[in-house]
């Protein structure tokens, strides 16, 4: 399983949560990467930890201003990306320009999407792995394999059915050790979590107990 941690824009210290990453990472054997803002993205991969950035824009090298360029957060030091986020939903067209911009930057992709239907579509578009994550249950700590089990293996099938080679993750709620398990057992192959590491009181502690059962 992939364990990738999206600090959002929560008030974390990025750097504390990265080492820890890493650490579990090292001890464990499990892959866990951490998603910073992407003025943290250096500070975050100097501490070794597998770093992604949370966002690419579907632009070149340009007049791009605002943009977050592909290139320059492969320069930072991360080796993926998320695409597209419930909490910040792009258009097709966006997300088909974003991924030709991290393939461009050599970045490992994964799109976010809210149904199994958006999964199927975002398959079609030829990411590395596709997210599957019902608004609703984002950061409430009711984990999406417990509450919408069927949302996860419709998931599955659905990108199945458009590119068997596209890896299905599933998110939202996502804390514990057995929520990792029952992803698993549902097809999933790697979780997207946020709350329950960078709202945690120990960070450290809560990845631990995270990947536990994987370890
Ligand atoms: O990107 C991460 C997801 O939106 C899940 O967030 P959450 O673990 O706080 O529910």
């Amino acid at each position: 399983m992939f364990v990738l941690v999206n600090l959002k824009a929560y008030p974390c210290d990025p750097v504390e949560i990265a080492e820890a990453a890493a650490d579990v990472s090292d001890e464990t054997g499990v892959r866990v990467a951490v998603a910073p803002q992407a003025a943290h993205l250096s500070a975050v991969a100097e501490t070794g930890v597998e770093t992604w950035a949370q966002h690419v824009s579907p632009v070149e090298h340009g007049s791009h201003t605002g943009s977050t360029l592909a290139e320059a957060v492969a320069d930072a030091g991360a080796e993926g990306t998320l695409i597209n986020h419930s909490e910040a939903r792009r258009k097709l067209a966006d997300i088909d320009a974003s991924l030709d911009a991290a393939e461009r930057a050599d970045l490992e992709t994964v799109v976010c999407a809210n149904n199994p239907e958006q999964v199927g579509a975002a398959a079609a578009l030829g990411p590395d792995a596709v997210a599957v994550e019902p608004p609703e249950l984002i950061g409430t700590g009711t984990p999406v394999s417990k509450a919408d089990p069927d949302i996860v293996t419709d998931a599955v099938e659905a990108a199945a059915a458009v590119d068997e080679s596209v890896d299905v993750f599933c998110g939202a709620g996502i804390s514990t050790g057995d929520d990792l398990d029952a992803a698993a057992d549902l097809g999933a192959t790697g979780v997207l979590l946020a709350s329950g590491v960078a709202k945690a009181d120990d960070p450290r502690a809560a990845l631990e107990a995270l990947v536990e059962p994987l370890a």
